[in-house]
């Protein structure tokens, strides 16, 4: 056995108390060892952890990681008008390299703000998996399906294109890359799609993920189409399972969060999205209180602008309070919850905990900073103060990704470099 040793530093430990304690990690099964102390000595390798913070590793439970490409490209419009106006036009112009360089991008910022785990659903999947693999991430990913705008031919070639792709990517990496399917949403794919190719995933035991109840303009057509709101009318297409994940939740009504509380179904929470297009205020406190697991991620840099998951915390803390017009609402402890364990049960993932026998994935946050001052409660500073830049060394599957903020899977210059000259050609091509 091969070992990694973090030292010095305090542990968040599963039931959110912080300890002062080493983490002990078998690299060679990817596994946490053993947390507790003294445990540096004998290690093969050792990250510092004195006057740090070591934590899960965040789990980012929605994503369209190669949208970093079109961070900045179209803001300060409504979800429906930023798509059709400027998104999807932009998108109908991706190749292959252009998701290569903006998933790069995009999993070099997680991997410094401590991102360990995301979920994603976009184009050109198998692209997204390699660049996944090499820079050492863990991911659940899957094609987003749309039938609108298709004829029935197109359709369902891009819902066997979903298919396909989960069960290619399924298990690639050591296990590292897991797959969904992952039809858009419950207006971009039409009823007969869902009914015919749901149960062919279950078929492939894959989990099912969209995006559900997102904006009001979503859930009106279902209601009146089908005289059901969407949740009863994604049960009755058999995708509301306990594996299953939805992204936003943010207009459900009480019996909605009932069939989620019942199916296990989760719930991924995307605050700065969903304040940023003013899509609405999701009833976390609600989804909570009733049993939901409820995850958090931050949706695509182009409605976010960033992939932090410290920023995603903080927000949901902030806009969860004035949902549930309750300060004491979505509390701190909540959020680490939602940012770890919550995203990593939601999308299917063991990570999300450090202790014996979990996954060796973590973050290590330097608490010896101006804005970290004084230490009365890490979960608060966690929740409330810490950001991107603070994170010292990220820890994924038992390998050191990042060490004292240098990355270690990737060459930053050069991916920085080949994500500006592709997001300069996908714009131009876009604006032909
Ligand atoms: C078909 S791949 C995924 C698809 O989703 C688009 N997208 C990005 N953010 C959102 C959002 O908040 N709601 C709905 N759809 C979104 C993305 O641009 C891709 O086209
Ligand atoms: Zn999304």
């Amino acid at each position: 056995m091969t070992t990694l040793a973090i030292t010095g530093g305090w542990v968040l430990r599963p039931d959110l108390t912080v300890t002062t304690a080493d983490v002990l990690i078998d690299r060679d099964a990817g596994e946490v060892r053993e947390v507790g102390p003294d445990l540096g000595g004998a290690a093969d390798e050792t990250l510092d952890a004195d006057g740090s913070l070591v934590t899960p590793g965040f789990v980012n439970g929605h994503c369209h990681v190669a949208m970093t490409l079109l961070r900045g490209y179209a803001d300060d419009k409504p979800l429906d008008a930023w798509l059709q106006e400027d998104i999807w036009p932009a998108e109908a112009e991706l190749t292959a390299e252009t998701v290569r360089a903006g998933t790069e991008l995009g999993v070099l910022e997680m991997i410094k703000s401590g991102i360990t785990a995301f979920a994603d659903m976009y184009f050109f999947v198998p692209t997204i998996a390699e660049t996944v693999a090499d820079a050492g991430l863990r991911a659940r990913l899957g094609h987003g399906v749309i039938s609108v705008g298709k004829d029935d031919e197109a359709a369902r070639e891009d819902a066997r294109e979903g298919l396909a792709v989960a069960e290619e990517i399924d298990g690639l990496a050591d296990g590292r890359i897991s797959s969904a399917f992952m039809p858009h949403s419950l207006t971009t794919v039409d009823g007969e799609y869902l009914s015919e190719f749901v149960p062919q995933a279950r078929d492939l035991d894959v989990p099912i993920h969209y995006h559900a109840n997102e904006t009001e303009d979503e859930v009106a057509p279902i209601v009146d189409e089908h005289g059901t709101r969407p949740l009863e009318y994604a049960a009755e297409r058999g995708m509301l399972e306990s594996e299953d994940f939805i992204a936003h939740g943010v207009h459900v009504d009480d019996r909605e969060i009932e069939l989620l509380a019942e199916a296990g179904t989760g719930v991924i929470h995307c605050p700065a999205s969903n304040m940023k297009l003013a899509s609405g205020m999701a009833p976390v406190q609600r989804l909570r209180e009733a049993g939901v697991t409820v995850g958090l991620g931050t949706d695509g840099a182009a409605s976010n602008n960033d992939l932090s998951m410290l920023d995603e915390a903080r927000d949901a803390a902030m806009l969860g309070k004035l949902a549930a017009d309750d300060a004491s609402a979505v509390p701190a402890e909540a959020v680490v919850e939602m940012m770890t364990r919550g995203s990593a049960d939601a999308i299917g993932l063991e990570s999300g905990r450090l202790e014996a026998g979990a996954p060796a994935d973590l973050a290590v946050i330097d608490l010896e900073t101006p804005h970290l001052t004084p230490r009365h409660d890490l979960v608060s500073h966690l929740a409330y103060a810490a950001a991107a830049a603070d994170v010292r060394h990220t820890v994924c599957d038992g390998r050191v990704l990042m060490r004292d903020r240098e990355v270690l899977t990737l060459d930053e210059a050069a991916v920085r470099e080949r994500a500006l000259e592709s997001a300069e050609s996908l714009v131009a091509r876009a604006s032909e």
